[in-house]
């Protein structure tokens, strides 16, 4: 059954109400807000060879086509788990119909959908933590958001296609990564939402950014190969030359949502100005991800900061804070409970570890933090939260001066000292593989 509505009438540009907000499945609004009032858009305009994309529907159309075919290069590190199927952005939706999930769940009927979400999204919000083994929570979790905040009637969203793009996101992210999964992308999600739900947020947010801010978070990592930018320059990978080795991952994760919010026909019903400036925009948070640009966007937010210039009825500034939420939900993982933190940081490295095992047996030079015989995960934790986590997270907590803010402080900083005290047996066991434990059911508070 497919759920018809209006297209949208009277565009707004302002909050969510608060009635919309908070009351779970409590949808009541009848206008929709498609206006996108955010900075000017970024435009690539890159050539790979003979083949133009300066348009984004050739772009996207370009990924489809690297996606489908069987010859284009990958990276070794992803070959060697090529025993399983590895599917990548498009042709995963050939094998959509068979896969565990969809024969599950993209049938699923109302009833069932408010069933999962009624069960499970409890769990998920209010004490800001999420199950995160369930094999879908990125499916759930933002489906659950999606309700939770009025953005299906906001929108006028086909539940049923929304359901279908979330699997579609889900199912091209590439799950034999120990880090870079859809596990990771729940994380994210989960945290940007905590973030969107801070005083000054929620009070100033759109709709529209609150839509974006969900869309971002979910999809900011898709199709991730479990390698970093270096790694892909250097074996001259189809990305590299495709991005001109600028931001290469992150652009692919932008196309590929765009690509997928094309596919799955979510939007089709706005006006295209407003679905082109919502993709632009969309680009613009992910690329924002882009962790060997954090200085930049760090300086622009401590200067914002000293200069308390940042004015939240401003879209500009409403998005630049956006990008920063997305960012600290990118790298909030060491600022979790100790339990939870201590896990992502052997996923993480375990991936780093594997890159560096693939760059040693191609005669690469290793990269850095990937040499398993010269890092350990303490010494790898100890430097991230130093030099990255703790810079951002105390100016985030100067904009956000908020409990949540004190509590992720808390927690990082409890984590740093314990792995620069961890006893010497623990250490030891740090170094090991833990790919094969799983993620316990946590949040981000005590
Ligand atoms: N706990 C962690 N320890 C070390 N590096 C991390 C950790 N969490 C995230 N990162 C890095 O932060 C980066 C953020 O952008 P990426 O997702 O591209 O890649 C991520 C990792 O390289």
């Amino acid at each position: 059954m497919e759920v018809c509505y209006q297209l949208p009438v009277l565009p707004l540009d302002r909050p969510v109400p608060k009635h919309v907000l908070g009351r779970r499945g409590a949808i009541c609004l009848t206008s929709s807000p498609i206006l996108f009032g955010g900075p000017a858009p970024r435009q690539l305009s890159k050539r790979r060879g003979a083949i133009s994309y300066d348009s984004s529907d050739q772009t996207a159309l370009y990924i489809r086509m690297l996606g489908m075919s069987a010859s284009h290069p990958r990276t070794d590190a992803v070959r060697s788990e090529a025993e399983q199927p590895v599917r990548s952005v498009l042709s995963f939706q050939k094998n959509l119909h068979s896969s565990h999930y969809s024969r599950n769940h993209t049938h699923a009927t109302h009833h069932t959908l408010d069933q999962e979400y009624i069960g499970q999204a409890k769990t998920f919000i209010p004490l800001c933590s999420f199950f995160l083994d369930t094999g879908k929570s990125l499916v759930d979790l933002t489906l659950h958001l999606f309700i939770d905040y009025g953005l299906i009637k906001l929108f006028r969203l086909d539940l049923l296609k929304l359901r279908q793009f979330l699997v579609m996101v889900h199912e091209a992210y590439r799950r034999q990564n120990p880090y870079h999964n859809a596990l990771h992308a729940a994380d994210v999600t989960q945290a940007m939402y905590c973030y969107m739900q801070e005083p000054q947020l929620s009070e100033s947010l759109t709709s529209c950014d609150i839509l974006l801010g969900l869309l971002a978070a979910a999809t900011h990592d898709l199709d991730h190969p479990g390698v970093n930018q270096t790694f892909l320059i250097k074996t001259n990978h189809y990305l590299a030359s495709l991005y001109q080795n600028a931001s290469v991952l992150e652009n692919h994760h932008w196309k590929c949502a765009v690509s997928l919010l094309r596919e799955s026909g979510l939007l089709s019903h706005f006006p295209s100005e407003d679905r082109q400036n919502l993709e632009e925009r969309l680009g613009s948070l992910i690329l924002a991800t882009d962790i060997s640009r954090q200085n930049e966007y760090l300086s622009q937010f401590r200067a914002h900061l000293d200069r308390a210039d940042l004015h939240l009825n401003n879209s500009q500034n409403r998005h630049f804070i956006l990008q920063m939420a997305l960012k600290c939900a990118d790298i909030c993982n060491p600022c979790r409970p100790w339990h939870i933190s201590k896990l992502w940081s052997h996923k993480v490295t375990d991936e780093f570890f594997s890159q560096g095992d693939s760059e040693k047996r191609q005669n690469l030079d290793v990269s850095i933090l990937c040499d398993r015989n010269a890092n350990t995960v303490a010494k790898i934790q100890i430097g991230f939260i130093s030099f990255v986590v703790e810079p951002l997270f105390l100016e985030w907590a100067r904009f956000s001066d908020t409990p949540l803010s004190q509590i992720m402080l808390g927690h990082m900083t409890s984590n740093k000292y314990k792995w620069t005290h961890l006893p010497q047996e623990d250490l030891r066991e740090s170094t090991q593989s833990t790919s094969s434990k799983t993620l316990p059911q946590g949040g981000l508070g005590p």
